[in-house]
């Protein structure tokens, strides 16, 4: 691990301890109540249940687990698999795969696509190596940036994500539907143009759990976030601020909601914030699909949920601009969130 100054070191070790006591707490039988949504029979008579479901997820919780998504069982068991082999190659092997990390208009590095270990840069105390590929628009891809010496991977990979799309829009639809509206309404918001990127997490056991963290506390820039694990690390927040453990089911994927979701319903969901942790014996893989909109893309709450009494929260603002504004400044991001004060990102 990399040296920290003191002063910034003992706030982070204060943090790091909150974690750890909140982890046990979390962890305790009965605490791990993230809600589960079964898919089975949706285009049928079960469909209205299913959509109460959602609607009180997103309501309560911004995070929920979906069975019977209909993402093959065996591509997510492939998926974490190959993600699995790529972490366990030597290092010099993954380093090959590695970009610099670019100094944008934020103070911490933001990675755009490769590998990289988390002991880098700022985030030394988030313990964990990292594997990220832009997955659209297509022309963005880099396959030099995807393991080649994986004979299976690029196929796997191109599999799920092209899987990972239809269960996204599918999502949309219901979320869209559980909000009162018509089943196109989000996703005619972008026109089938997004930006959606693949990152894959690996937390190795830590040799001091109490001072690491796999990932702190955030929410998602995106829109929908898709997180595949099969391993205890997950937690999400409660609306009151305590932590639950995201305990995995098989084969269920865990759908978070993202800022623009947040944005886009004018508050009525807000997106799920969330945390992974690491343990000192186990490791952990998950594999995260993020559904951004595009960086000159718009976002604004969707008309039909506005009216006299419900008055926008949000000015709207471009997808990029949001990023430019809230890259690394979480507590500011989290403010603005929560104003409900029709300011500009363009203007923190
Ligand atoms: O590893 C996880 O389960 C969550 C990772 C995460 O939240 C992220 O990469 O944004
Ligand atoms: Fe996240």
């Amino acid at each position: 691990m990399v040296a920290m100054a003191p002063a910034l070191g003992a706030v982070l070790l204060q943090e790091i301890d909150a974690v750890n006591e909140d982890l046990q707490r979390s962890t305790e039988a009965g605490a791990c109540e993230v809600p589960v949504v079964d898919l089975q029979g949706v285009d049928g008579e079960r469909r209205h249940l299913v959509v109460q479901q959602i609607r009180r997820a997103c309501e309560d919780w911004g995070v929920f687990q979906v069975i019977n998504h209909g993402v093959p069982v065996a591509l997510l068991t492939a998926m974490l698999q190959q993600a699995k082999e790529f972490f366990q190659l030597p290092v010099e092997e993954k380093r090959k795969l590695s970009t610099t990390w670019v100094n944008q208009t934020t103070p911490q590095p933001v990675l755009l696509q490769g590998y990289s270990s988390k002991e880098y840069g700022k985030c030394f105390l988030q313990w964990g190596e990292q594997l990220r590929h832009i997955i659209s628009p297509v022309w963005e891809r880099n396959y030099e940036l995807w393991p080649t010496n994986l004979p299976s991977y690029r196929e796997t990979e191109e599999d799920y994500i092209a899987e990972q799309e239809k269960f996204v829009k599918h999502m949309m639809e219901l979320i869209s539907e559980s909000l009162g509206l018509n089943k196109s309404a989000i996703t005619d918001v972008f026109d089938g143009n997004y930006q959606r990127a693949l990152l894959a997490n690996h937390y190795p056991p830590s040799p001091d759990p109490s001072v690491s963290v796999g990932i702190t506390e955030h929410s998602d820039f995106s829109i929908i976030t898709v997180i595949l694990q099969d391993t205890l690390g997950l937690q999400a927040q409660t609306r009151d601020g305590g932590w639950r453990c995201v305990r995995p089911i098989r084969d269920a994927l865990v759908v978070n909601l993202g800022d623009q979701l947040q944005i886009l319903t004018n508050r009525k969901y807000q997106s799920g914030v969330h945390r992974a942790t690491v343990d000192s014996e186990n490791k952990r893989v998950s594999v995260n699909t993020f559904t951004n909109p595009l960086d000159d893309a718009l976002v604004t709450p969707i008309p039909a949920l506005l009216g006299e009494s419900q008055p926008p929260l949000y000015q709207g603002h471009t997808y990029g601009a949001y990023k430019a504004a809230f890259g690394a400044r979480w507590e500011k991001k989290r403010a603005f969130l929560k104003s409900g004060s029709p300011k500009n990102p363009a203007s923190f």
